[in-house]
């Protein structure tokens, strides 16, 4: 369980951590996400969609990293606006991009302390709470190893730690699995579970098993927009035999897009 300050069992001033209204969003001269209408709450959403769909762009939206085109977009009950002040935002946001940047001379610690620092946690907390997200990915016995000298699954780890050290109350993960093996994905999976208990989480992935393992939502976008929305289980259910896929989540992914007009 995240730790929680007094001013977090205040009530909150906003029914929904992120809540779209005909957002759109350029990616270069692309409208990558064109009209999407989205609300999340507290818990695990999973966001599936073929390339091109809009994913990247939409949590780089979410991140505050691109600014809305059109539309409106409120995270954790604040505009973003043109002229809104995202600082309060980014402070309780966590965010793994799909291409994350690193100090190859810093350790797993350090790395992980200096973006604790970066999320202006005070000083006091930075050295539990980054031993704490290095517990929670499992890299305790790398924590004094040099980013440059781990591997690939172990730097995706180094990316989600620094993603929760501050306990955020957004987390935005774009493409998490990648790079984690089997093990590490159950893992991740399990971590998933625990953070979304009490934080709004939204999960890119090509994997649709993460999506049935780890998600209360699952959101399938294609074509900048939202065309399908509802739990694992009601995904599962609107697959059929001839819908392709291995599983019953991928045969009802299959089904959503098909509904919307396939893969395009
Ligand atoms: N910098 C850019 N300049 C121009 N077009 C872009 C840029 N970035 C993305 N796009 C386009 O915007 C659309 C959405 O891209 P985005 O990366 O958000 O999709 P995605 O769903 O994350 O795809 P993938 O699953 O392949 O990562 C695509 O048509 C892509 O070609």
């Amino acid at each position: 369980m995240r730790s929680v300050s007094a001013a977090e069992t205040a009530p909150t001033q906003y029914a929904w951590p992120v809540e779209a209204e005909d957002l759109k969003v350029r990616a270069g001269r692309t409208m990558a996400v064109d009209g999407l209408d989205l609300r999340l709450s507290t818990g695990v959403h999973g966001l599936l969609g073929p390339n091109g769909a809009g994913k990247t762009t939409l949590i780089r939206a979410l991140a505050t990293v691109l600014p809305p085109a059109g539309g409106q977009l409120q995270l954790l009950g604040r505009g973003t606006a043109k002229g809104s002040d995202l600082r309060e935002i980014r402070r309780e946001l966590g965010y793994l991009p799909q291409h994350f940047g690193f100090y190859p001379r810093f350790t797993v610690r350090e790395f992980i302390e200096y973006m604790a620092w970066l999320k202006e946690m005070p000083d006091r907390q930075v050295t539990a709470a980054g031993q704490r997200a290095i517990d929670r990915v499992a890299l305790s016995s790398h924590a004094d190893k040099k980013l440059k000298a781990l591997s690939g699954g172990m730097l995706r780890r180094v990316g989600i730690a620094q993603a929760i050290v501050h306990d955020p109350r957004l987390v935005l993960l774009d493409e998490p699995t990648v790079g984690l093996d089997p093990a590490q994905r159950v893992g991740f999976r399990d971590l998933l579970r625990e953070i979304g208990g009490d934080t709004c989480v939204l999960v890119s992935t090509h994997l649709v098993e993460d999506v049935s393992a780890a998600c209360s939502n699952v959101i399938v976008m294609a074509s900048g927009r939202q065309v399908w929305q509802g739990t694992p289980a009601q995904l599962s259910a609107l697959g059929g035999p001839d819908d392709p896929g291995d599983s019953p989540t991928e045969r009802g992914y299959s089904a959503a897009l098909g509904q919307a007009g396939g893969w395009g």
